[in-house]
């Protein structure tokens, strides 16, 4: 045997496993399904060949995925398997004919859409959800029950006649809408984005805090009833049944009696499917028959009676017309390829995102180059490649730009991010625009009937330059503005008058600091009862307060050293704007706790780290965010680690378990 055979395999393992890793512990795939897939298949190949060279932990042998150190670990009582892969018709009756061979009666298959998201499995006792628990690497999962039970499509009591005990396993994925709500809000937030609902839902699954986990809202749908006894003669009856129970059973799914059936499922899905709400990746076929599954079984990684067809990313050819430059409400540069126009996935594709430099440097683009755009797991289309045969010699490689187009100042590179930014925040018009569009958002000061649009307007016409400058508006202004009549006039005026009463929290979230957002906002109206205490305090007393971290304390510190944001709030204060911490925000219990800090470490079980904390101001104690000589009290539940462990050597530190920290408080 070749040595370089053995080479090339082993290569092919090393190289699988470390995407197998980046794509379901880090969420983040470094090459696309079907290039994976072609590496698997080519890997399966020489092992087939080389049988010599067997490796148990091969991943062609193996579910990818594997147990994080965050949740317990839980043995799955019934393996989840992977699903063997299918690209082409050609392998759909390869694997009919396998089946036959096996099988010498008819065979029905059922034809269900394969939900691009993370699996999961629920054991239900006597009608109660127990316990969900993921597919980890088809051994042993994390046990994320908390998690599961905050999805609204999971029920967590059934009726009618169910059985004692079963497992119901199904794929938990984000519909495009919230995905994109989401993405919507770190873009407010300044965080970076997320690249795909697939991996969102499954990061979000594997979060620490419940809470967290439900402002996700993520979705389910359950796809495979499992226990040692099973209550029907087929899977289609599962599925019927398990509706009835109460469980979310896609309604797309189809009972098929030939492959021809199969072909016209998978055809109308592959046209159809950017339709749905929601991301499906392919479809996945099962035979019917629960005996005739026993008796066809599973091979090492997959069960032999169920095969995946997988759609192929769409790609198309086109031209790259100009490579654009769009500046962001906070200043971020993002480079657009704007392209001739061209059918993708159902949609016309105009434009594709290039995200920065460094991408548009590893393309090598040129000017007018002929480019491949293809809509894969994300939302916005890519490019992808170059068709380098079409390149004209003299055509010149795109260089990206130094300075704002908008307001003409040097742009800044953030090295760790690869991202350039205008640093003119107060004066580069879409900045300008853009936060005093946050500042009217609902979240922020909520002043209904200005727009997005009436603002722009505002600012053309050097109406206004700054949130302060809303509350000087007068009717006379607003009037001769294009599409202005006497009554959406009168709306401004009257929101404008409105938001004087929203609180400060809100405000300080609309008045724009840069990574302040809505959580932090919070916090900090928490812990400072006004605006001049806030712009009083120092970096280092600002990072005591929970969740600030130094980014964020230092931005505050340069927000309030700037004469222009001073002024600002100047005037919002002698318009009325709440710039100080209403009466009783959160009613006081009692002082017991008063001149006491707290913190609160590990799985929390009587009660949750949000309700802990509130208890603690309300008896007039302080929560802060990291173990140091400061804290007085550690508060620990299971499972606690590094905090604990660093309190320890900390003399003046108690540390409570709940029950005593309960104890604390109700003393009088
Ligand atoms: N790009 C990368 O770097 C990379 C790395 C690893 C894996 N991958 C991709 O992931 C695939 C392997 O992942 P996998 O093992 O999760 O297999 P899979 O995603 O191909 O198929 C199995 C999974 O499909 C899901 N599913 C969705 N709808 C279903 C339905 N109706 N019935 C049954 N199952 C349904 C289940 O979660 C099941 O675990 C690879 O083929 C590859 O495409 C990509
Ligand atoms: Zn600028």
């Amino acid at each position: 045997m070749p040595e370089n055979i053995q080479q090339k395999i082993e290569d092919l393992r090393t190289e699988l496993h470390q995407h197998n890793y980046d794509y379901y512990i880090l969420d983040e795939a470094a090459i696309s399904d079907f290039e994976f897939d072609l590496k698997l298949k080519e890997l399966q190949e020489l092992e087939k060949n080389h049988p010599e060279l067997y490796d148990p932990n091969s991943p062609t042998l193996r579910v990818g995925g594997e147990i994080t150190k965050n949740f317990p670990t839980i043995q799955h009582q019934f393996r989840m398997y992977s699903l063997d892969n299918s690209y082409d018709f050609d392998d759909l009756e390869d694997w009919e004919k396998r089946i036959i061979k096996t099988i010498d009666e008819p065979v029905e298959f059922v034809a269900e859409l394969k939900y691009d998201g993370a699996s999961i499995s629920i054991l239900y006792e006597n009608g109660k959800l127990r316990q969900g628990v993921t597919r980890g690497d088809g051994f042993q999962g994390d046990e994320i029950t908390a998690n599961v039970k905050t999805i609204s499509d999971i029920p967590l009591t059934l009726h009618g006649d169910f059985p004692t005990q079963f497992f119901m396993r199904g794929e938990i994925y984000l519909t495009r809408k919230n995905f994109n709500k989401i993405n919507l809000r770190r873009e407010e937030e300044g965080l970076d984005l997320f690249m795909n609902p697939r991996n969102t839902a499954s990061g979000s699954l594997k979060m620490q805090d419940s809470a967290e986990v439900r402002k996700r809202g993520l979705s389910a749908v359950l796809y495979q009833f499992i226990s040692s006894e099973i209550p029907a003669e087929t899977h289609w009856e599962l599925l019927q049944n398990s509706r009835k129970w109460g469980f979310k059973v896609s309604d797309q799914a189809k009972l098929c009696r030939n492959l021809d059936e199969i072909k016209d499922f998978i055809t109308y899905w592959d046209e159809h499917r950017h339709e749905l709400p929601f991301e499906i990746d392919g479809i996945v076929l099962k035979v019917n028959s629960i005996k005739q599954q026993s008796q066809l079984g599973y091979t090492a990684k997959s069960p032999r009676w169920a095969m995946a067809y997988k759609f192929k990313a769409e790609k198309v050819e086109t031209e790259l017309l100009t490579v654009a430059y769009q500046v962001g409400r906070t200043g971020a540069i993002t480079p657009v390829a704007n392209l001739r126009p061209v059918l993708l996935a159902g949609t016309i594709v105009k434009r594709a995102s290039l995200h920065n430099e460094d991408i548009i440097k590893k393309l090598g683009l040129h000017e007018h180059d002929f480019v491949y755009v293809e809509k894969g797991g994300e939302i916005i289309p890519k490019i992808v490649g170059i068709n380098e045969e079409k390149r004209k010699v003299d055509s010149r490689e795109v260089e990206y730009i130094t300075h704002c187009p908008e307001c003409g100042t040097e742009l800044v590179r953030i090295e760790d991010q690869a991202i350039h930014f205008c640093p003119n925040d107060l004066h580069c018009p879409p900045q300008v625009v853009g936060r005093m569009i946050h500042y009217v958002s609902r979240k922020a000061l909520d002043i209904e009937g200005l727009g997005a649009e009436t603002i722009e307007q505002l600012y053309r016409e050097k109406l206004v330059e700054n949130p302060a400058d809303f509350y000087v508006l007068t009717k006379e202004q607003l009037l001769p503005l294009e599409r202005m009549a006497e009554k959406s006039a009168q709306n401004i005026l009257d929101g404008v008058e409105k938001s004087k009463k929203i609180p400060f929290e809100k405000v300080l979230f609309g008045i724009g600091i840069k990574h302040v957002g809505e959580t932090v906002a919070k916090k900090l109206a928490k812990n400072f009862d006004s605006i001049e205490s806030l712009q009083n305090a120092t970096a280092e007393e600002l990072i005591q307060v929970e969740d600030i971290g130094g980014k964020i304390a230092e931005s505050i510190v340069e927000f309030f050293q700037n004469p222009e944001n001073l002024l600002m709030i100047e005037r919002l204060k002698s318009y009325g704007v709440q710039l100080e911490r209403g009466e009783n925000p959160n009613e006081t219990l009692s002082d017991i706790l008063q001149d006491k800090t707290f913190l609160f470490t590990g799985k929390l079980s009587l009660f949750t780290r949000e309700a802990a904390e509130e208890m603690v101001e309300k008896h007039g104690g302080k929560n802060i965010s990291a173990v140091s000589k400061n804290l007085n009290y550690l508060v620990v539940g299971e499972k606690a680690g590094s905090k604990l462990k660093k309190a320890q050597d900390i003399r003046t530190i108690i540390i409570l378990d709940e029950q005593e920290f309960l104890t604390l408080i109700a003393a009088e």
